[in-house]
């Protein structure tokens, strides 16, 4: 009977979402010995018939590794990712510049989200307190009672109760629809006016059509490629370009014009063939940003990844910040000692800033990379990060490191980074002014024999003429 009001006591914890933060997210849960409910609205995607399309793939940094070493997958998915250990910046006459992340061994990984998400779901579901739902679409909640509605394929409904749920259902989040209804939430989204495009890079002979282990990254301002590479040796191309510059192109034709103009080393790499069947495939995607506050609901519901936070893709790291809420959150529970009611409050209070200041990094990179960015100025920038680093290591280090490779909060790294360029901004104008100064000190100091320097002028001038002089 012990056992029986002990079982009592064991709490439900509903996880609305089995993608990749969900399926993190009931691993915590599980651990922590809660009775996991795992609600997936599609079918079981381990179950689905191999379907040989695209493989989209994710890159995978510090935040997010920390947090699969939280719940011992860290090995695993390491494993079966590819290591990048530095940018390949391609210019558009063909020459392909290599820039290290900084240091030796800082490197992010390139997995596969599809693979990714089996394994997060196989290792869910490996925990006896969890129990999968797939099929199961959240149609509505109440937030006072924590009455769940889902819906099934089929069209019949059912319904489920939990002490929390857990709102990991993506950017277009059903969660959320019921914060939406109440007061003091505040929430934005932000479209941008550029879509995305995956293209795939075939092998060439059975190798990889290019270098695999670099972030290859075609900046040309208004338009942007990355390739990530894939275990089966293709690379995964993200094409970003406006929607209206998508809509230009209607032809196979104009297809080849357009990577001939902007991209023609990829040419080759891809194919002809394959780079028109691909770029019909499927259209250009949408890509959202959303921000709100706060996160949960009293004590029975809070919103994580990217139902909470949706971030344009311009900084690789909504996955990474999604699956660093797990860690976060988890903090909380045993600092709070799993009171919900103090665990959820404090959750909102200390990771809105954070999910916030990436949301808006990954938007300003967004902006400043269409506004500024070709691959010389993205060398030049990436290069005088690594000197003002390798120059002042504990004072200046560049904002892309402390995001990708340090567990630094992200509200935090952009504090330090405004700091930072305070300090070079400071340094640049004070070493100018000391030219200034110098300069004017020696010419005071040693006037220049101004007679001498007309004569020696005239007599290059002479020169200059006859040089010209057939
Ligand atoms: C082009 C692009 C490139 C990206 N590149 C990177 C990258 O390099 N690195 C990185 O870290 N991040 C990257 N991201 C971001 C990353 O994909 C997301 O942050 C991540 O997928 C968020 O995971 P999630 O589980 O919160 O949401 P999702 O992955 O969207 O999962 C939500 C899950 O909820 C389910 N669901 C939805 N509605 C319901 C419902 N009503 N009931 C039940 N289930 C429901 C869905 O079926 C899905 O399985 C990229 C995103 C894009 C668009
Ligand atoms: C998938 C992924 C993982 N990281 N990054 C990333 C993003 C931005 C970066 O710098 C911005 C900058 C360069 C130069 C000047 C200002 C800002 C760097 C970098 O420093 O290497 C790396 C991406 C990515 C995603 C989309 C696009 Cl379009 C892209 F190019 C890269």
């Amino acid at each position: 009977e012990r056992s029986a009001s002990r079982q009592a006591k064991k709490k439900v914890v509903a996880v609305v979402g089995g993608g990749l933060v969900g399926a993190l997210n009931a691993c915590f849960f599980a651990n922590r010995g809660f009775d996991v409910e795992l609600y997936e609205s599609r079918e079981d995607i381990r179950r689905a018939k191999v379907v040989k399309g695209r493989s989209i793939n994710l890159a995978l940094s510090h935040r997010g590794r920390q947090a699969l070493k939280h719940v011992g997958l860290e090995e695993k998915i390491v494993s079966q990712g590819i290591q990048m250990q530095a940018r390949m910046i391609h210019s558009l006459n063909g020459k392909q510049s290599p820039i290290p992340y900084g240091k030796k061994g800082q490197y992010i990984l390139s997995v596969d989200r599809a693979n990714l998400n089996k394994e997060l779901l196989t290792a869910a579901e490996s925990y006896p307190n969890t129990k999968m739902n797939f099929d199961h679409k959240l149609q509505d909640w109440n937030a006072e009672t924590g009455l769940m509605t889902f819906v099934r394929s089929d069209g019949s409904k059912e319904q489920a109760k939990a002490d929390l749920i857990v709102g990991c259902d993506g950017a277009f989040s059903a969660i959320r629809k019921q914060f939406l209804r109440r007061s003091r939430f505040d929430y934005s989204q932000t479209y941008i006016p550029h879509g995305y495009m995956e293209l795939t890079m075939p092998p060439i002979n059975g190798e990889f059509a290019m270098k695999p282990n670099y972030l290859h990254i075609w900046p040309r301002n208004t338009f942007m490629m990355i390739a990530l590479p894939n275990l089966d040796k293709t690379f995964t191309c993200t094409l970003f370009m406006p929607f209206e510059e998508f809509e230009k192109i209607t032809t196979g034709d104009e297809v080849i014009e357009f990577f001939q103009k902007y991209f023609p080393d990829t040419i080759p790499l891809i194919g002809v063939n394959t780079l028109q069947r691909d770029y019909f495939r499927l259209p250009a995607q949408a890509m959202v940003s959303v921000k709100c506050n706060p996160y949960h609901i009293g004590d029975v519901c809070v919103l994580m990844g990217d139902a909470a936070h949706a971030v344009v893709p311009f900084y690789g790291q909504g996955m990474n910040a999604g699956f660093e809420d797990c860690i976060v959150f988890d903090e909380i529970m045993d600092q709070f000692n799993e009171d919900f009611s103090a665990v959820l409050p404090e959750y909102t209070r200390v990771r809105v800033p954070d999910d916030h200041a990436i949301a808006d990094l990954a938007m300003y990179n967004y902006i400043e990379m269409r506004a500024h960015v070709n691959s010389k100025w993205f060398i030049f920038r990436k290069r005088v990060d690594n000197i003002l680093h390798f120059l002042m290591p504990k004072t200046i280090i560049p904002l892309y490191t402390m995001v990708t490779f340090t567990r630094t909060r992200y509200h935090e790294a952009v504090k330090q980074w405004h700091w930072q360029n305070k300090v070079i901004n400071r340094g640049l104008l004070l070493s100018a002014v000391g030219a200034v100064l110098g300069g004017s000190y020696l010419l005071i100091k040693h006037p220049p024999d101004l007679s001498k320097l007309i004569v020696s002028a005239e007599e290059m001038w002479d020169r200059l003429v006859a040089l010209r002089t057939p």
